[in-house]
């Protein structure tokens, strides 16, 4: 018998105005292993991503989360089931400090970030584990100031742990390394590594340096379709993928 995937899609499909952006997407990620989705630009990698969070509903197929169908269900009730998202674009509250944000997000599962007035002296208890994930991506030095003043891939890394903090069985991330220096690229690739250890982790990254110190598997999107499937050194060979996507990538 085959253990359970962590996620499955069968047939996914997403219509806008008769414009398929997703179709018929049949996705397999194995429990604890980590996914890159790639493909070239709009070829339906966030919409899929909604479509798996349900920010967006599907026109048809299904979403299989730990075996549970979760078609067509709302963000807040899918995030509870363990799948969380750090986005593309920073969403951060730039005047909370950053061991504020790790402790609201610790909070999160037991409400008390929304009994503010009990939760001032009960928020103490997050406090040690929110500076020992603030340990983890380096910015422990950092605990009292406000998101605002961190630089870009500081903000980043901040993401990854409120991330952590959320301690998701699925982690979903949107481009990590999108506008980062080779640096902050690499001490990122670090992170996720480190993330990704007893979770499973599905990325969308255009760096292919990113993809294949990642990847366990590697899933090809052009059109909405997939193109291939398959480990990233089987991948970045198919004629397929680097005619659509690598070829164009290094003109
Ligand atoms: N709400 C929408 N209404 C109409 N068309 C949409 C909508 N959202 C996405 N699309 C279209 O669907 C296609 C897939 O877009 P999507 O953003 O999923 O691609 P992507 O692979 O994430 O691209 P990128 O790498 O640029 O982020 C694009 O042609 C886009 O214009």
């Amino acid at each position: 018998m085959t253990a359970t995937p962590m996620l499955e899609t069968r047939a996914l499909t997403k219509e806008f105005r008769g414009f398929r952006a997703v179709s018929e997407v049949d996705l397999t990620v194995a429990s604890g292993t980590v996914h890159a989705l790639v493909g070239p630009n709009g070829a339906g990698k966030t919409t899929l991503f909604n479509l798996l969070t349900g920010f967006l509903t599907p026109s048809s197929g299904t979403v299989l989360f730990d075996g549970h169908d979760i078609t067509g269900r709302a963000p807040e009730q899918i995030a509870p089931l363990g799948i969380a998202r750090s986005f593309q674009i920073t969403s951060l509250f730039e005047a909370m400090t950053l061991r504020e944000h790790l402790e609201l997000a610790l909070a999160g599962p037991t409400g008390l970030g929304r009994q503010w007035w009990r939760s001032v002296t009960r928020m103490a208890r997050f406090k040690e584990r929110a500076m020992e994930l603030l340990e983890q991506v380096g910015l422990a030095d950092k605990a009292q100031v406000p998101a605002s003043s961190l630089a870009y891939g500081q903000k980043r890394a901040l993401e990854l742990a409120i991330a952590m903090a959320l301690d998701p069985k699925l982690l979903l991330l949107d481009e990590p390394t999108a506008g980062m220096g080779i640096e902050d690229v690499d001490r990122t690739i670090a992170l996720v590594k480190q993330l990704a250890a007893g979770r499973t982790v599905v990325f969308v990254d255009h760096n292919m340096h990113v993809v294949g110190s990642l990847a366990d598997r590697v899933t090809v999107l052009q059109s909405g379709y997939v193109l291939a499937e398959g480990p990233y050194e089987q991948v970045r060979t198919d004629e397929r993928v680097i005619t659509a996507y690598l070829g164009a990538a290094h003109e």
